[in-house]
């Protein structure tokens, strides 16, 4: 049976007359990389700030482990670490010496864990460095680091990497993976980048002026933007019959119109148009399709794409 880590409900929340959140209703299973994907002011820290419990809706329930009810949702948020806007910390002090004041702040006795978390994170070679002279990449390490205090079950990060160079992605990507893979932690993760994140997560959740716009899987995100050959003509069994026996290919796909999906033999369009051609299919539509991450995050907006 899947386990579901967070169910919202109609989720909505405004600020006076303004909603920031307009019925949102997701489901979250343990275990998997939730990629929350949506341009600035699109909602997401509003949403994630409900859901850690740092603010609440204005309709709507939130049920956080299977608890809905205000008394046990507090429990529950004590399985639940997150990164949203940056963490109070001291600049003047160390890593492992912000780590410490957090941990004590939330009354975990056990020291071993400060060294541990930085060693998780790749700080535990920085010393006695003051946090203020600190990286982007190594202080969004060090909020995670805070947020793995408690040993979370649920983790949130806004925007961790957010402004990070390319070796600074890489290394934050890498980070929460392994801890979904080594802890079965459920992550979710904002991002205004969908090609950003397309690396990291299982799963996507597409919000745009505060409503849900689409979730889907990283298989359905492939498969929305994998490209294609469309080709439509007036007999399509004899296109597919061709296809198989001639180009040798069974990597195709007949849809509903009756227009034939080729997702081979990209880069030698010429050499399918001559052989269907040759073996007496005269085309009335051929071209190639396909979206880039950028344009399929667009279309699901209703924007403009690019070409
Ligand atoms: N406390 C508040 N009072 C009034 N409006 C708010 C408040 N918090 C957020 N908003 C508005 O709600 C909308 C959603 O904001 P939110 O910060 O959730 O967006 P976001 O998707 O996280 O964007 P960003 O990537 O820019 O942080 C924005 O229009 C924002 O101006």
């Amino acid at each position: 049976m899947k386990e579901y880590v967070l169910k919202t409900m109609n989720v909505s929340k405004s600020f006076r007359n303004f909603w920031a959140l307009k019925d949102v209703s997701i489901t979250l299973e343990a275990g998997k990389i939730y990629g929350l994907i949506g341009q600035n002011g699109a909602g997401k820290t509003t949403l994630m700030k409900m859901i850690a419990g740092l603010s609440f809706p204005t309709a709507g329930t939130i049920e956080l482990f299977g608890h809905s009810n205000q008394k046990e949702r507090q429990s529950a948020l004590k399985r639940i670490g997150c990164l949203i806007e940056y963490p109070g910390v001291e600049g003047k002090l160390s890593a492992s010496e912000n780590l410490k004041v957090h941990r004590i702040m939330r009354g975990i006795p056990n020291k071993e864990l400060d060294q541990e978390l930085l060693e998780l994170v790749g700080l535990k070679g920085v010393g006695k460095k003051k946090v203020k002279d600190f990286s982007l990449g190594m202080k969004q390490r060090l909020g995670i680091a805070i947020a793995l205090l408690g040993n979370p079950e649920f983790l949130i990060l806004d925007e961790p990497i957010n402004g990070l160079d390319p070796l600074g992605v890489v290394e934050i990507r890498k980070l929460i993976k392994r801890m979904c893979e080594e802890k079965n932690m459920t992550i979710l993760i904002s991002s205004h980048n969908l090609p950003e994140l397309f690396q990291t997560a299982t799963d996507y959740i597409i919000i745009d002026k505060g409503e849900i716009k689409k979730t889907l899987t990283q298989e359905e995100l492939e498969d929305s933007c994998q490209h294609y050959i469309r080709i439509e003509c007036r007999e399509p069994e004899k296109l597919a019959e061709v296809l198989e026996s001639k180009l040798k290919t069974v990597n195709y796909k007949v849809m509903q119109d009756k227009s034939i999906q080729l997702y081979e033999y990209l880069e030698e369009k010429e050499y399918v148009a001559k052989t269907i051609f040759e073996n007496g299919i005269i085309p009335t539509h051929f071209s190639v399709r396909g979206d880039t991450l950028e344009n399929y995050f667009i279309s699901v907006i209703g924007g403009e794409q690019n070409d």
